[in-house]
């Protein structure tokens, strides 16, 4: 049996980059640029007021004049127009090109105007550029802003739209088949009968993924074999980058999975990892192209918390090859935690932040891998490893997001 680092490994080691496709920009946010953006102008393009006011030489100002005649007003958006001559005030507003032969702005709250004269009740600034956001201080014309690999964040969004990119080439968002399985499954809406359940993994598997750039489709397959044969044909053959499958995967009689992958040519990459929950998880993939497979173990906590562990991180892996998944984030445990079996235990826990910004772990109870409602409290799992059976309260730990 695989250990959780050589899984994890050989899950990632299957992320190709995604195809690129081009959107309008408004609706690449979220996703990740697979083209270079550079500055198409200086950052100001030009010489920008940055308050409203008049706008005078410094020189003057500096030389001792306070009063200055009012030529004209420049709005944002009009063309540059010169001030007139050194003694002279233009009023600006915020946005608008600094008129040619100014060099410093001073706020209406410092000056009073009257009748096309303006006096300023301030001393004047030490140096010119006062109140001026100068044109190329931030960033220059041809500089790299958003490298491909880049997520569309709002701010790199709104990069993106002041360099003029209308369309961006972004990596396409994955497409993954999310199938559950078993007789006893119902739809959400159904009364159950008395041995029946409601579907809540798919949903659950949805959540975490589509948020995370998966274009998420859902089927639901019965355990008759020739059914379940014929609909995961079906679905292999629908051009999906992932299947993933929950339940069905362990040692029941009705756990068909892995031999049937195998004859629909899927090929075992992985059978059981040394973690609980999630050890009878499977993972293939179709030689020759094809989606790869993940068979997440059927109880609902072993379903959750692989797919975050596994399937998460390879949709991140793909979207940005270079940087590779975020991984885990360390936090310390509350309380002491035991746990016997030679495996790497997925431990629930909520996460808070002390008062010095260090994260904190509390384990959360949950009844067993069946027990969904007992993850309500976790918003991560630590990650403890297989080699160690205590674990001390103050010690640091990998936290998985869930
Ligand atoms: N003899 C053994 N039995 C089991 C082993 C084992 O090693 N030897 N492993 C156990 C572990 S650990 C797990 S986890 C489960 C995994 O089994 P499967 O992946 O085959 O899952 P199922 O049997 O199909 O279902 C398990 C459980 O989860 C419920 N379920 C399944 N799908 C959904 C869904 N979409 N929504 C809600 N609930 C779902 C299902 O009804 C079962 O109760 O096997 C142990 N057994
Ligand atoms: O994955 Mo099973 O749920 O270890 O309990």
């Amino acid at each position: 049996m695989i250990s959780v680092a050589e899984a994890y490994a050989r899950v990632l080691a299957t992320a190709r980059p995604l195809p690129p496709e081009t959107l309008p920009l408004p609706e690449a946010a979220g996703r990740v640029l697979a083209e270079d953006l550079a500055a198409d102008r200086d950052f100001p393009p030009f010489d920008r007021v940055a308050m409203d006011g008049i706008a005078v030489a410094h020189a003057a100002w500096a030389g001792g004049q306070t009063v200055f005649p009012v030529a004209h007003a420049q709005f944002a958006g009009a063309p540059a127009r010169p001030l007139p001559g050194p003694g002279v005030a233009v009023e600006v507003m915020t946005g608008a090109v600094l008129p040619p032969g100014a060099d410093a702005v001073v706020r209406y709250e410092d000056v009073t105007i009257d009748n096309h004269q303006a006096t300023i009740n301030i001393q004047p600034a030490a140096r010119a550029g006062v109140n001026i956001h100068a044109r190329a201080t931030d960033r220059r014309r041809g500089d790299l802003l958003l490298p491909a690999g880049t997520r569309l964040t709002p701010a790199a969004l709104a990069v993106a739209a002041t360099v003029g990119a209308a369309e961006v080439r972004v990596a396409r968002l994955a497409r993954v088949a999310v199938v559950s399985t078993g007789d006893e499954l119902v739809e959400v809406a159904a009364t159950p009968l008395p041995h029946q359940i409601r579907r809540s993994n798919a949903y659950a598997v949805q959540a975490l993924l589509a948020p995370a750039g998966a274009d998420v489709h859902l089927f639901h397959l019965p355990d008759d074999l020739p059914t379940l044969r014929q609909g995961l044909t079906n679905i292999l053959a629908a051009g999906f980058d992932a299947v993933v499958l929950s339940g069905a995967v362990s040692k029941g009689r009705a756990d068909h999975l892995p031999t049937l992958l195998r004859e629909l040519g899927v090929e075992e990459i992985f059978h059981e990892v040394n973690q609980r929950p999630g050890k009878p998880m499977w993972f293939g993939a179709r030689a020759g192209g094809g989606p790869v497979v993940f068979g997440l173990p059927g109880n609902p906590v072993s379903t959750l918390l692989t797919a975050a562990r596994y399937v998460r991180p390879w949709l991140l892996a793909r979207q940005q090859p270079a940087a590779g998944p975020p991984g885990p984030t360390p936090a310390v445990l509350t309380a002491a935690v035991q746990f016997r079996p030679a495996l790497a235990h997925l431990l629930p826990v909520a996460i808070a932040v002390d008062a010095l910004g260090v994260r904190r772990a509390t384990p959360v109870v949950v009844g067993g891998s069946g027990d969904l409602a007992g993850l309500l409290g976790a918003d991560a799992f630590l990650e403890l490893p297989a080699e160690l059976t205590d674990f001390a309260p103050g010690t640091a730990w990998p936290a998985w997001p869930l």
